[in-house]
């Protein structure tokens, strides 16, 4: 069925895999080839060979999925239908897949430096990210998922988290992990996203639309601005805190110390800005939340305010930018930015 498919649109380019090659290029799924483990499946680096001289070796990332339930099949296929259609700068792309295994293996475009997760959070070592990279990356992945709500093929991605944005060469976004994936507006289904960014309202209804996505978007642009890690368990969710401390003039306690000790008038008015973008997009009720090609121009606008430093991209892949600096230390320059932000958010 697939192959039929992909056949009569003849703008697909998709491969099958024999079982062979995918054995070979992942060293017989090796533990050391693996790269990643998921809800769905394990994800390893996989080294194609070029087959002639003239094909150059190909990495790609080879996701052996749980397996799944014969009855899925065809839904499976369908999905799978829908992600090779998929062409964006920022969406990781899938360029094939193999059936001759018990579970089905789907082969990724390689993206070679993790996610946003680790930059965010990585530990043991703290890396600063200026404002204008986050604002960036912020505005990529609202491209790519206000691209996958545009018809002919609308699809929402129902499980928005920085652990699902991976970052390439340049620290490009590219958004992945379309297990949720879901054809079309307003389709119930059985709840598979993450507790931290799932929607209030989908949480009631089931009902899975492209404010859910906007929603989870909003948390992931909280934490950037905030690099807290939203927690399910905790009382009060990340959300709720952001748009508590918005309303009460103490933002500035929540946000990331280090894009507040950037300090100049400017990137406080940009970090408004975003922080007023990030609050709409989790608005309840959801009908309230901008769509998210909206959301994509009003970040880019934003990230154009503040041109990316290459010295400070390069220093993110090498040690020189590692910060030694707590959550909480305050500089002098930090307070020019605490007064900055407070009278941005008076206005
Ligand atoms: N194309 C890729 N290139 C490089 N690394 C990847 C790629 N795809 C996935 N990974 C790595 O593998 C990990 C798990 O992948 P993925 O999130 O797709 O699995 P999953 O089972 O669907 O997870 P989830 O629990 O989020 O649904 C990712 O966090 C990432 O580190």
């Amino acid at each position: 069925m697939l192959s039929s498919i992909l056949k009569s649109d003849g703008n697909i380019s998709f491969t099958f895999y024999d079982r062979g090659e995918l054995v070979k290029a992942t060293r017989n799924f090796h533990k050391n080839n693996s790269i990643g483990e998921g809800a769905h499946g394990t994800v390893y680096k996989a080294i194609l060979s070029g087959g002639d001289d003239t094909t150059p070796a190909a990495t790609v990332a080879v996701k052996r999925c749980k397996q799944i339930d014969p009855s899925r099949t065809e839904e499976f296929v369908r999905e799978l239908v829908i992600l090779c259609r998929v062409n964006h700068p920022n969406i990781v792309r899938l360029v094939g897949c193999c059936l001759h295994f018990q579970a089905p293996m789907l082969v990724y475009e390689f993206v070679q430096n993790g996610t946003l997760d680790k930059l965010l959070h990585g530990w043991p070592k703290r890396r600063v990210v200026m404002l204008a990279t986050r604002l960036r990356i912020a505005a990529e992945t609202a491209e790519a998922l206000a691209h996958l709500h545009s018809p002919p093929h609308t699809t929402l991605h129902g499980d928005v988290k920085p652990e699902n944005i991976l970052l390439d060469d340049g620290w490009v976004a590219k958004v992945s992990d379309f297990g949720c994936s879901t054809i079309d507006d307003n389709i119930q289904v059985v709840p598979k996203g993450t507790l931290a960014y799932l929607d209030p309202e989908f949480l009631q209804d089931f009902q899975l639309a492209a404010k859910t996505d906007v929603y989870s978007f909003g948390v992931v642009l909280m934490e950037l601005l905030t690099r807290k890690k939203p927690r399910a368990k905790e009382q009060k969710n990340l959300a709720i805190m952001f748009q508590e401390c918005m309303g009460n003039g103490t933002l500035v306690d929540l946000l990331d110390a280090d894009i507040v000790k950037e300090g100049s008038s400017i990137t406080m008015g940009v970090i408004h800005q975003a922080s007023e973008l990030a609050s709409r997009c989790t608005a309840v009720p959801g009908k309230e939340r901008p769509a998210l090609g909206e959301v994509a121009e009003e970040l880019r606008r934003l990230s154009d305010i503040m041109p990316e430093d290459s010295e400070a991209l390069h220093a993110l892949e090498g040690h020189g930018y590692i910060s030694t600096a707590g959550e909480t230390e305050t500089t002098g320059f930090y307070g020019i930015g605490r007064a900055a932000l407070s009278t941005e958010l008076a206005r």
